[in-house]
């Protein structure tokens, strides 16, 4: 197999979200799961995700697994790297984003990289290097009261150089609209000044096939989807790729229980959650008895067991800022965290063990713990639930999933998923 694109996403639903968008441009792309071990039969495709859970993670660690994905994917041929990150540009200032993009174009023996989070399609744009969200700067959008990572600087310039090694420049708009070799020229400018990355600016998809075909001319590049459809767009413009039809067949239906489970504390979730009390069961994990060391995960398990034969239950501990901070003043927040993403991971498997087969997860760290203990190797991409959501049918064994991004999906997002996975 030799990859046209390489991808290293620092989180799963981040993950299977750019998956979706270089399959709808046409990439024949599978999401794995971690490095994948060299014995695990891939479909002959034009793009590999590798999902790694290396968002809030020490940064040394982020950058050893960037590292070892990176491998894997240069040893299959990958024509360029992209490190996949949050729209919303998640991170602290201690990292991710610039510690691996330091590595990964150091190792490539690449001066600069360009970096961009934006995502027109989901109203992730870049202007001058802030990051609005929506309507809204990034530092004033409901990001900024995330569990993990409040962002609470819109100017990515600065953001980024608070965590990197090297200086960043900016590649503006009035330089993207003049094309792809401006902005190829600017990177060099940068470069020339010391520079080590470059946020650039865009708004529109047309910006994003500009900077698409700018990345391309090096190993490797930073950003969200949005980047990912930029590369996509200029792979095949450039011949690179033969475009594929975008929705494949992913064998027959499935049946049988199914199941979502919630720990995105996003504003978009804890709308969803209110809506899918009208269409099914709703069980809140109560966060204080569980880090207090209740068996609230066995509970909400024996909960759910009773119910699934009647049709589909969601099990969400997402909860609104106050009642986080609440839990984390008390517990700490990683504590908190990694205690309810653990409740997560083994109610997942409880309901696994008593057949569900088609599971939503809300949640990247909430995705990232269930997946794991689940021990899925791959996913090939199916349909569109929503913006940067597809179906997901695991590659080991019959089942579906959705990894759903905390911000997300329309009010009816939980329904809307399980109708696509028969
Ligand atoms: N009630 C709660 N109190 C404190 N922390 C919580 C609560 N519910 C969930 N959490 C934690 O908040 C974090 C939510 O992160 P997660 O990545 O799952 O969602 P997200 O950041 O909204 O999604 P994404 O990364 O896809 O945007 C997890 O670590 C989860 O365990
Ligand atoms: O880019 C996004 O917003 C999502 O794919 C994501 O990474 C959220 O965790």
């Amino acid at each position: 197999m030799t990859l046209a694109l390489g991808c290293i996403a620092d989180d799963y639903t981040g993950a299977s979200d750019l998956a979706n968008t270089l399959t709808k441009a046409g990439l024949r792309t599978v999401q794995t799961i971690g490095v994948p071990a060299d014995d695990l039969a891939l479909p002959e495709v034009d793009a590999v995700v590798v999902s790694l859970k290396s968002r809030s993670i020490p940064a040394g660690e982020a950058v050893a697994r960037s590292r070892e994905a990176a491998a894997w994917l240069n040893a299959r041929g990958a024509g360029h790297l992209l490190f996949k990150v949050c729209s919303t540009f998640d991170s602290t200032d201690a990292g991710n984003i610039g510690p691996v993009t330091d590595a990964l174009r150091e190792d490539a023996g690449e001066a600069i990289a360009l970096v961009t989070p934006a995502f027109p399609e989901t109203a992730r744009t870049v202007y001058l290097g802030h990051l609005f969200v929506g309507m809204v700067p990034l530092a004033e959008s409901p990001l900024k009261d995330h569990p993990l990572n409040p962002m609470r600087d819109s100017n990515l310039v600065r953001v980024l150089a608070r965590q990197s090694r090297a200086g960043v420049g900016l590649i503006d708009l009035a330089t993207v609209a003049q094309g792809a070799e401006a902005v190829g020229a600017r990177l060099d400018a940068l470069a020339r000044e010391g520079k080590g990355a470059a946020i650039a600016d865009a708004v529109l998809d047309r910006d994003l096939a500009v900077l698409g075909a700018a990345a391309l001319t090096r190993k490797v590049s930073t950003g969200a989807s949005g980047l990912g459809l930029g590369l996509a767009r200029a792979l095949v413009a450039a011949g690179r790729v033969a475009p594929a039809a975008a929705t494949a067949d992913l064998g027959p239906a499935i049946g049988g229980p199914a199941a979502c489970l919630a720990g995105s504390c996003s504003q978009a979730t804890l709308g969803q959650i209110a809506r899918a009390e009208a269409a099914m069961p709703v069980r809140r994990l109560d966060p204080a008895r569980l880090l207090a060391g209740e068996d609230e995960a066995g509970a909400a398990l024996a909960w759910a067991l009773e119910r699934i034969g009647d049709g589909p239950v969601l099990i969400a501990s997402s909860a609104g800022p106050e009642d986080v901070a609440a839990v984390q003043a008390r517990y700490g927040r990683d504590a908190a965290g990694h205690a309810i993403e653990a409740a997560m991971a083994r109610i997942a498997e409880g309901l696994v063990a008593h057949g569900v087969r088609r599971l939503v997860v809300a949640g990247g760290e909430t995705s990232g713990a269930v997946v794991d203990r689940l021990g899925l190797p791959a996913f090939r991409v199916g349909p569109e639930i929503a913006a940067g959501v597809p179906v997901l049918r695991t590659t080991d064994r019959d089942m579906w999933l959705a990894l759903k991004s905390g911000n997300f999906g329309g009010p009816d997002f939980f329904a809307d998923a399980l109708r696509l996975m028969p």
